[in-house]
């Protein structure tokens, strides 16, 4: 039977990154990328960005919405002080399990938590179910169209405080339009726009990184 992407890609981080070296395990996924098949991780030139929004936000709780291969939790978690924690969101069943083969490969498994479902049922469950106050930073790679209706319901569900950041992929390409009017031109955002390019491609892309005002 034939094999899919994301199982292409965990075979050659098994076969080519070092175990339990998380930068080993992004040059290879980047590398597959480009020269092997493309695949809609948030790549290195972006990944560059988000880098530095996690270090220098320094967060205790991260929540990530779309793991996809695990690509971009591989990359937050590796900057993560020793305490921290990120939960990770993924609806896809076989892309989770092929992601925690990643997150394992790397050796951030103990920083990371990957939980299977749908954002509108898992955002309300955060506080009881799994021990949230609020999240100091949220990345935002999941379906376009529920960044927004997401973004209420964290606020909704007071999962934002004061200064809590949210980190947006593809605003540009494939695009959010309503999620990006709303973080724009809401008083309870002060948004800045981070120009890239699509990973692996010169098409334009960006990250909009949005401080909840409170
Ligand atoms: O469609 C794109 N991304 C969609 C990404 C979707 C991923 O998020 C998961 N998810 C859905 N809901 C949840 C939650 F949170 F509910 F659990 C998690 C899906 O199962 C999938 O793995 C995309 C497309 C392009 N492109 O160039 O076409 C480039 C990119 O960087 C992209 O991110
Ligand atoms: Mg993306």
């Amino acid at each position: 039977t034939q094999s899919t992407r994301p199982q292409r890609l965990l075979g050659a981080v098994q076969k080519k990154a070092t175990r339990g070296n998380p930068r080993s395990v992004i040059q290879t996924i980047d590398q597959f990328c480009r020269q092997r098949e493309w695949a809609m991780n948030v790549g290195d030139e972006k990944g560059c960005i988000l880098d530095s929004v996690v270090t220098e936000t320094n967060p205790t709780t991260v929540l990530e919405l779309g793991t996809y291969c695990g690509y971009s939790t591989v990359r937050i978690a590796s900057l993560l002080p020793p305490q921290a924690r990120l939960i990770t969101l993924e609806f896809n069943p076989d892309f989770a399990r092929i992601a925690r083969q990643v997150i394992t490969w790397a050796g951030v498994q103990d920083k990371v938590e990957l939980v299977e479902g749908a954002s509108g049922d898992l955002i309300p469950k955060m506080k009881a179910q799994f021990g949230v106050n609020t999240f100091d930073l949220v990345f935002l790679d999941h379906w376009k169209d529920r960044y927004l209706p997401d973004t209420k319901l964290m606020e909704e569900c007071g999962l934002l405080k004061k200064g809590s950041i949210l980190l947006a992929d593809n605003v540009i390409c494939p695009g959010t339009p309503d999620y990006l009017e709303y973080v724009r031109n809401s008083p309870r955002y002060q948004s800045q726009y981070f120009k890239s390019h699509l990973e692996y491609t010169k098409v334009e892309d960006g990250l909009e990184k949005s401080v909840f005002l409170g």
